[in-house]
């Protein structure tokens, strides 16, 4: 039985946005020009990569010269470290039970690679991020237990692999519905420090598929998403809960034109995979950018293998940062200014977070323990209650006290009924829990046939059903926060409690 989901705070963030232009090659050096001019942390202006343009054309706004806006920006001279101080903020929630995603978004040649993983001398945003999780973890001041694992996987012509596997057969996507998501058969390994991470991603990178184009020696083939899990145990007095922080760096696989790279063949076949994921997911962000500003809007997910993985990423629960990588050179206008225009719909995307905490081991024999337990101490306050009043009835005959006798009597009946209305309220909750997993799971079917149903009259209807489950998953969690406050409450206070019905469709 999957672990039971206490209800949480959902806070909404927008994507973080972040640009980095690299700086011109030895080769481009020779035979292009800068046409990328970073105003300040935050502006960013492309210029026209036609000379010829004079002053005139620019105010008579015939420049293809074009100003954007981001979160930051960083121009050739920073180094990797200089763009991590901008997202180590989202890294640190990680600890503390949230998801984040950081990605590169970029065409070929770009730098993605170059952010994401990095060199020795300057590493990437990957090992930086696995850097400040140990760090964090080792000065924490807390009791609390940490557990650390990681999981390797690249997307290659629409077919997942696992990268910490020597030989790696396909693997599948699953809908789960607890955990969303979820790729099944991938390898999770436990790790204790940020060297044996930087060995498997070593040993991942190794195996990843990558090729020399026209515009890249070492082009990535395929896309690679680096997950870690941090599970932070927590004790208190009640029950143990657990906190389960995701992070999900996400290295691009080079997107470019056949015409570009002078590609044929297996490469070709590549280049049109890459491309048709790229696309899925600049579709993504485009539609998710229209949802902010027009309203609901359909949001093409199973286009593709890497939308559906990063989806929590775009959508759900994740503190999500895009570093969108450009190209200094004048021949990379378009790319850049397509990337750029990306960047900027992705400004608007919004996402819910919420920390990721769970009760741990309240499976069915822990809540019969529970009940057990409780039912042991209503017997053996009965029979404190009972020699108290063989004590206080002989001292009554000497004293005569009828009062006391009752105000026992009433205290012993209270105690009773406090303990058997906790018991139901233990049980209540239990079956409250199994319902929003019932609920949920249907949730999950909803959400499939919706997307599958392109009758407007019947998704009209699926539609008004979700809603329906979603406002009682809600209601219910809201429901279970009430009874486990009670719960909590020390065992001899009195309580009455109405036990309200849970809501299940
Ligand atoms: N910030 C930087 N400083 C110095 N060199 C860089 C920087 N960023 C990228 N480069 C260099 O630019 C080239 C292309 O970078 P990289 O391989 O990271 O691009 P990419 O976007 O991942 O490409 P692809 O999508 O084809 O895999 C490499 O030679 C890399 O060393």
């Amino acid at each position: 039985m999957p672990s039971i989901r206490a209800p949480a705070s959902k806070k909404t963030a927008t994507l973080l946005v972040a640009v980095k232009c690299r700086p011109l090659t030895e080769a481009e050096r020779r035979r292009n020009r800068n046409i990328i001019q970073v105003i300040d942390d935050k502006n960013v202006v492309v210029l026209d990569p036609d000379l010829s343009k004079d002053y005139l054309d620019r105010i008579q706004n015939r420049t293809k010269e074009k100003r954007y806006c981001f979160d930051h920006v960083f121009g050739h001279a920073c180094t990797n470290s200089d763009v991590y101080k901008g997202v180590r903020s989202t890294i640190a929630g990680v600890i503390q039970g949230l998801n984040a995603t950081v990605f590169a978004y970029g065409s070929t040649g770009s730098g993605k690679t170059y952010t994401m993983v990095g060199t020795q001398n300057d590493p990437g945003l990957m090992v930086l991020s696995l850097n400040t999780i140990f760090e964090l973890i080792k000065n924490d001041r807390s009791s609390d237990n940490f557990e650390v694992s990681c999981s390797y996987l690249e997307v290659y012509n629409e077919v997942i692999y696992d990268l910490l596997e020597k030989s790696s057969g396909h693997l599948e996507l699953r809908e789960d519905p607890e955990h969303g998501i979820v790729v099944a058969g991938l390898r999770s390994i436990k790790v204790q420090s940020a060297d044996r991470i930087l060995e498997l991603l070593n040993l991942g990178n190794s195996r990843r598929k990558t090729e020399s184009t026209e515009a890249n020696a070492t082009s990535s083939r395929s896309h690679a998403v680096l997950e870690i899990n941090v599970k932070r145990k927590q004790k208190n007095q009640n029950r143990n809960q657990i906190l389960r922080g995701k992070l999900a760096l996400v290295d691009l696989a080079g997107s470019e034109r056949a015409s570009e790279t002078n590609s044929g063949g297996q490469k070709l076949r590549d280049g049109a995979n890459i491309n048709r994921s790229l696309l899925a997911l600049a579709n993504c962000i485009n539609a998710l950018g229209k949802h902010q500003k027009k309203g609901l809007a359909y949001v093409p997910y199973r286009n593709s293998k890497l939308t559906r993985i990063l989806k929590d990423g775009l959508s759900g629960n994740s503190q999500t940062v895009m570093i969108a990588t450009i190209s200094p050179a004048d021949d990379q206008y378009h790319h850049t200014v397509n990337t750029l225009k990306y960047a900027d719909r992705a400004k608007e995307i919004k996402t819910h977070v919420h920390k990721n905490i769970g009760i741990i081991d309240l499976h069915v024999a822990d809540y019969q323990k529970m009940i057990d337990n409780l039912q042991v101490e209503v017997c053996r306050l009965r029979k404190e209650l009972a020699e108290k009043e063989s004590h206080v009835n002989v001292q009554s005959v000497e004293k005569n006290s009828d009062g006391e006798i009752s105000w026992l009597n009433t205290l012993s009946q209270e105690t009773s009924e406090n303990v058997q209305e906790r018991i139901n309220l233990q049980k209540a909750l239990f079956e409250l829990e199994e319902t929003n997993l019932r609920n949920r799971t249907e949730l999950q079917h909803l959400d499939d046939a919706i997307i599958k149903d392109k009758d407007d009259a019947i998704a009209l209807v699926l539609k008004s059903r979700r809603q329906l489950i979603l406002d009682n998953i809600r209601d219910n969690e809201e429901t279970g926060t009430v009874y486990r406050k009670v719960l909590e409450s020390p065992l001899l206070v009195c309580f009455h409690i109405f036990v309200a019905p849970m809501n299940e469709y």
